[in-house]
């Protein structure tokens, strides 16, 4: 099954000159999202992950199926402002902004191996800045993790941990 069939470029959103790659047709795709999953799977398991993150919002919705299918925990790490209790956060520059992410510090026990999911990997600024929460607070980070990869923002070399995608678009 080739999954880019179910990814959909939209021009000018957010803003004038972002091509989107919107993944909603992707996850409305009964069959299409199962083999999206399983697929993920069998990259990310010989990573040997006790639990995996996922960045919010988009990143939830691969982390937390991901998760069960691996019989692992899932932790959240959310924008600005979200999380209750001891938070650490860390800001970066998105393709189209700014914005803050936090973690709880607790999330995580010292020396936890995880992998992180997104949606996608633009500028690579969003997962970087997960990376760096995740340290902050014990984790030993072993991999990244996408649906989507897109090469020609080289976000994967903000990256110093292994990067996984299931479908790369170079323009
Ligand atoms: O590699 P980068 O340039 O950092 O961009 C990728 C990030 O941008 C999108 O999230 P967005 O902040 O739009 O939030 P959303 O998941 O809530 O839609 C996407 O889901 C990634 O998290
Ligand atoms: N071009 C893009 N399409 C979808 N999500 C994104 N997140 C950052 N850049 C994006």
């Amino acid at each position: 099954m080739d999954l880019k069939d179910h990814i959909r470029g939209i021009p000018d959103f957010p803003k004038p000159g972002i091509l989107f790659y919107d993944v909603s047709p992707l996850l409305a795709h009964g069959p299409a999202w199962k083999t999206a999953i399983d697929r993920l799977a069998d990259a990310v398991r010989p990573h040997r992950p006790d639990v995996l993150v996922g960045i919010e919002s988009r990143g939830f919705l691969v982390a937390a199926p991901l998760a069960l299918a691996l019989g692992i925990g899932f932790v959240m790490v959310r924008k600005r402002g979200k999380l209750p209790g001891d938070t650490v956060a860390h800001s970066y520059d998105l393709e189209y902004g700014t914005d803050t992410i936090e973690v709880q510090s607790d999330a995580v026990k010292p020396g936890q191996r995880v992998v992180v999911l997104d949606d996608l990997l633009a500028t690579g600024g969003t997962m970087a800045a997960a990376v760096t929460l995740l340290r902050r607070i014990g984790a030993d980070v072993r991999a990244a993790a996408f649906l989507v990869e897109l090469t020609f923002l080289n976000g994967r070399d903000k990256l110093d941990v292994p990067s996984l995608s299931l479908m790369a678009y170079d323009s």
